[in-house]
């Protein structure tokens, strides 16, 4: 048997422009390409309708056609990374194993133990940098240390940047390194107990036109403004380095929101305790929330009585897709109008969200809350109707996701505006006394 390398696809489901894929095609050396459905997650995900699983099985059908056509093929599994590598090194003589970096706690613990087990059996395991432009200590302050407010790590972000580490890897100048084999399946959904939803997931194209007029429109959830790339960020279908090109290109607004991504990557990674259910600034963590179920449950409804927070959330409920500006107007509610533990929300959105990235949402989430790095002020209280009059004035988006706003039907506001004001400040000023 001759010797082969191993290229496992995670958060980076494209065959082009793809680092750790160049680099173990490179190499010379047939590659067999995997993908690992793996247990550990899926298990852990209560909703068997769940899009983000249907998306990777699409994707994975894509690159499957594209690899037949190279006359090789990519080997799916469904199991846990423990189980399958063992298996894999009884079929396969491996010499090394090429993957890209995930910087999420769970994906950090399992590469670890990969590595340890495939380094026990004399096999080389090597990661790359892919799905940011600069990742872990790359951007770092003039004293070492890595930056917690936005601004100036963007700053920095832009003096670092040059050709290098926009250009593409040209994975297909080495394709002909893919190994050769009869065509191998990829287990059906049902297969994994998952069900089949037929989603429409946004479109693997980069429109010109929204990017360039990014800046005016992206805060207007009625109009498609922004340019729905999320998911395919979330899972590398597109890469990083050609949507930074474009943006530097056509806008600078939209780049910043390139950065924005680049800049939470850099907290998941040098502040950890993020990753434990902890605030980013510590005393946030000594706000004595109401958590009331029945609010929260309401807000997950979408039934507030607060149109633009109701619109959102049913946006999400029905599509695993929610605007921009209006999960800044739901996050906010959540925290400061019903006092509820922002990580409620996170964890609701992380259940919803078909973008769903841990290092954005937490961002997100803490930004709202005023307890993350470059957050929002803690008595900024969103006012829905104020954000309305200003992003949805004639109350398109609303009436899409609320059809019977003006009749008896349409819940009374779940609180009053000036009333959760005045009660969200003293416990916010209680929780940060003294500091
Ligand atoms: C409470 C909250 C939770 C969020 N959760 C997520 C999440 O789980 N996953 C996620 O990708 N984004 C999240 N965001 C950020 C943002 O809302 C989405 O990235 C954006 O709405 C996706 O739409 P788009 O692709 O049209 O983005 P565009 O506006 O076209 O932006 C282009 C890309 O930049 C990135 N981006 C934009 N804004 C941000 C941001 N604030 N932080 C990080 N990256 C950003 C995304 O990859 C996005 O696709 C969250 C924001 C908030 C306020």
């Amino acid at each position: 048997m001759s010797k082969i390398s191993i290229f496992w696809f995670r958060r980076d489901l494209r065959l082009h422009d793809n680092a750790g894929l160049y680099h173990a095609l490179k190499k010379g050396m047939p590659v067999l390409p995997i993908f690992i459905f793996d247990k550990n997650i899926l298990d852990k995900l209560e909703d068997k309708r769940d899009r983000r699983v249907e998306f990777i099985h699409q994707a994975l059908t894509e690159i499957q056609v594209s690899l037949q056509e190279l006359g090789s093929s990519l080997l799916v599994k469904y199991g846990t990374p423990e189980e399958v590598f063992p298996e894999l090194l009884n079929q396969y003589e491996i010499e090394s194993i090429f993957t890209n970096h995930d910087y999420e706690l769970y994906a950090n613990e399992r590469d670890e133990n990969v590595r340890e087990f495939v380094t026990s059996e004399n096999i080389e395991f090597n990661t790359y940098k892919d799905q940011v432009i600069f990742e872990k200590k790359e951007i770092l302050s003039g004293t070492g240390t890595p930056y917690t407010v936005f601004t100036p790590y963007s700053r920095k972000w832009k003096e670092k940047l040059n050709e290098f580490y926009l250009k593409s890897y040209p994975t297909e100048k080495y394709f002909k390194y893919f190994f050769q084999t009869q065509p191998f399946e990829i287990p059906t959904l049902a297969s994994m107990g998952f069900e089949t939803i037929g989603t429409n997931f946004p479109l693997k194209v980069v429109r010109d036109s929204i990017v360039k007029n990014y800046a005016e429109k992206r805060d207007f959830p009625a109009i498609v403004g922004t340019s729905r790339l999320s998911v395919h960020l979330r899972f590398g279908t597109l890469s990083i380095r050609e949507l930074a090109r474009k943006a530097i290109s056509l806008s600078e607004t939209w780049l910043n929101e390139l950065i924005w991504r680049d800049f939470y990557f850099n907290i998941l990674y040098n502040f950890p305790h993020i990753s434990q259910g902890q605030a980013f600034r510590k005393e946030y963590d000594k706000i004595v929330w109401r958590n009331n179920e029945t609010e929260f449950k309401a807000w997950c409804e979408g039934k507030t009585g607060y149109p633009i927070v109701d619109a959102g959330m049913r946006e999400l409920n029905a599509t695993g897709f929610m605007h921009n500006r209006v999960r800044m107007i739901v996050a906010s509610f959540l925290t400061k109008h019903l006092l509820i533990d922002w990580r409620w929300g996170e964890a609701y959105f992380a259940k919803k969200l078909l973008d769903f990235d841990f290092a954005a949402n937490n961002g997100g989430w803490q930004w709202a809350s005023g307890s993350g790095c470059d957050a929002a002020p803690y008595f900024r209280v969103f006012n829905p109707t104020l954000q309305t009059q200003k992003f949805d004035k004639n109350l398109e988006y609303i009436k899409k996701w609320v059809p019977e706003l003006n009749s008896f039907e349409y819940p009374q506001p779940i609180v009053n505006h000036d009333v959760a004001r005045k009660r969200v400040l003293p416990v916010y000023q209680e929780a940060l006394k003294g500091l």
